[in-house]
């Protein structure tokens, strides 16, 4: 069904260096979120302060009633097991053949046999349509089987959650397309928490359930993919219209006389009315039911 993770005033730094600070949100069970936020902002320390693998100064993460920031290694190592993660680059060893590099967790963590570790190897390998390259090296596929084969890797112990770093970066567009799909389509199978890490905007509008943005070392807003799409915050405009115009700069500072000038030369591009369609299931997955109340939900932001 998935987990929720609760983020209760989280605050990162390196040194004296802040990467955000009192950062607040809720990601619910078994629905997609994304996180955007220009370059540097600290979204991939935000996966690894998820997992664990770095300890915030301040605040909560918690996760089935525990507060992982809290944990010892040892129960940590429990809690990791929740998660399944896909690193930027699918995090492939490149010695090992897919079938190998996927089986991989299942060999390391569980006592299973090798005949039911070849029932879910294949299981997954089909899930992400990677059936028929069990013997192929990372070095001699395309990034997006390799993405598909990271993917597949994170599934094998029926994770939780799922974590993706930027699935989407170096990726054609085309292939980010069918990488969508595979995402929206997965999440109604399995069921799990998705957070996504991206750049890229298309997939923000059409892909998730939630959708934050981290800037200036602030979480600027965490909600429903309707209300940020249909959001007036100028920094969410600019982000999720991709325009220079806004708060957001190349060195990420501007003047407020001049943002408020550009924004006040570009037209309203957050009508309800044409709010950006979700990517929904492909034919023959079932629907979960939060579906409904979304689509319900959507609507009436669009009638608003
Ligand atoms: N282990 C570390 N030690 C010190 N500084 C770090 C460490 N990891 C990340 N940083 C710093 O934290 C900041 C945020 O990095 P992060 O990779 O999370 O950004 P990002 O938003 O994911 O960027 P991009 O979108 O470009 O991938 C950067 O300034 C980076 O140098």
């Amino acid at each position: 069904m998935g987990v929720e993770i609760c983020v209760e005033g989280l605050t990162k730094s390196f040194g004296h260096q802040v990467i955000w600070q009192d950062v607040s949100l809720t990601l619910p069970a078994g629905e997609v979120s994304v996180m955007l936020g220009p370059s540097g902002t600290g979204k991939s320390v935000f996966l690894k302060t998820l997992v664990g693998l770095l300890k915030p100064e301040r605040g909560s993460i918690t996760i089935q009633g525990r507060d992982i920031t809290k944990l010892r290694e040892h129960d940590l190592y429990e809690v990791r097991k929740l998660f399944g993660v896909l690193f930027q680059d699918g995090a492939l060893f490149g010695s090992m053949n897919l079938y190998d590099n996927i089986a991989f967790p299942l060999r390391e963590h569980t006592r299973k046999s090798e005949s039911e570790i070849r029932r879910i190897v294949l299981e997954k390998m089909d899930m992400v349509g990677l059936i028929g390259a069990e013997g192929k090296l990372p070095g001699e596929i395309s990034g997006g089987m390799r993405k598909r084969a990271g993917l597949a890797r994170a599934l094998v112990l029926d994770p939780e959650i799922i974590l993706f770093d930027e699935p989407d970066s170096g990726l054609d567009p085309v292939r980010v397309a069918y990488l969508n799909q595979l995402i929206v389509d997965l999440n109604a199978q399995i069921d799990a928490t998705f957070l996504i890490v991206t750049h890229d905007i298309a997939s923000a509008r059409q892909v998730p359930d939630n959708i934050g943005l981290l800037f200036r070392r602030e979480l600027v807003m965490f909600g429903p993919r309707d209300q940020l799409l249909t959001s007036d915050e100028p920094v969410v405009r600019q982000f999720l219209n991709g325009r220079m115009q806004g708060p957001i700069g190349m060195a990420e500072e501007k003047d407020a006389a001049q943002v408020e000038q550009e924004l006040a030369e570009i037209g309203d591009t957050t009508d309800p009315q044409h709010l950006t369609p979700r990517l929904l299931p492909s034919p023959g997955i079932t629907r979960p039911p939060r579906w409904q109340a979304i689509a319900e939900r959507e609507d009436e932001v669009a009638r608003a």
